[in-house]
């Protein structure tokens, strides 16, 4: 039997001292997008961050995480293959647009074909001739997608997005949400968000979170 593809969660807890999250059962296929919408401190970034295996000091995490038929619980970070992107674009602005790229690329490859990878994903973004750029040079949509095309150059077997739309206004929004899902069409996603025009345009299940609020 060939390995289930996906990203499955098979009860997975995240608890400090009391659970936050708990017994958590969940399947995404490649290519859906499952939307996350859930009240402040219901525990939406420690879920991103047990998935991704960085979880705050104090905070543990119990369960199993399998990608594409492999078990990443108790990998580090960056074996996991599983991309992260945030509100804030984290963009490095002492580094160049294509140095910042750079940072994301998968291991491999010979100098001119990582230039290459980066020159190729720039052009698919609509951003050729930007390597060169100061990210503090960039309109926010510009930063948007140098910052999907980061995560993306990792080839990451699932994304994780925690309200990366949210600075966007209404227009650009629509535009880079749909160019984010055109280009993770082959992967699992989840989608944290408090917008319902999110939800809408992802288009796959919504899950509502109520977690337990931790005490300090
Ligand atoms: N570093 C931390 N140390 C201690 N408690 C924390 C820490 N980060 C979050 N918490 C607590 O863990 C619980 C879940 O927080 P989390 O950040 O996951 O919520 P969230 O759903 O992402 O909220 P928001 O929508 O406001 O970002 C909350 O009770 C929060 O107070």
């Amino acid at each position: 039997m060939s390995a289930p593809t996906g990203l499955h969660l098979e009860s997975l807890t995240v608890r400090r001292g009391t659970d936050v999250l708990a017994q958590l059962n969940l399947t995404i296929r490649p290519g859906e997008v499952l939307t996350l919408m859930a009240p402040s401190g219901a525990g939406k970034s420690m879920l991103l961050q047990a998935l991704i295996g960085a979880l705050p000091p104090g905070f543990s995490a119990s369960g199993h995480i399998v990608l594409n038929g492999r078990k990443v619980t108790g990998l580090p970070t960056a074996a996991r293959r599983i991309g992260l992107l945030f509100q804030d674009d984290m963009l490095f602005p002492h580094l160049s647009v294509g140095q910042n790229l750079q940072f994301g690329l998968a291991p491999g490859g010979s100098k001119a074909q990582r230039r290459s990878r980066i020159e190729q994903g720039l052009a698919a973004a609509g951003l050729s001739g930007f390597a060169a750029r100061d990210p503090a040079t960039l309109s926010g949509g510009q930063r948007a997608r140098v910052a999907l095309l980061r995560a993306l150059l990792a080839e990451p077997q699932a994304l994780l997005l925690d309200e990366p739309f949210a600075r966007l206004d209404a227009n650009l929004r629509a535009q880079i949400r749909q160019a984010t899902f055109d280009a993770t069409r082959n992967l699992p996603v989840i989608l944290v968000t408090h917008d319902q025009s999110d939800a809408v345009a992802a288009g796959g299940p919504v899950l509502s979170l109520f977690g337990q609020p931790v005490s300090p």
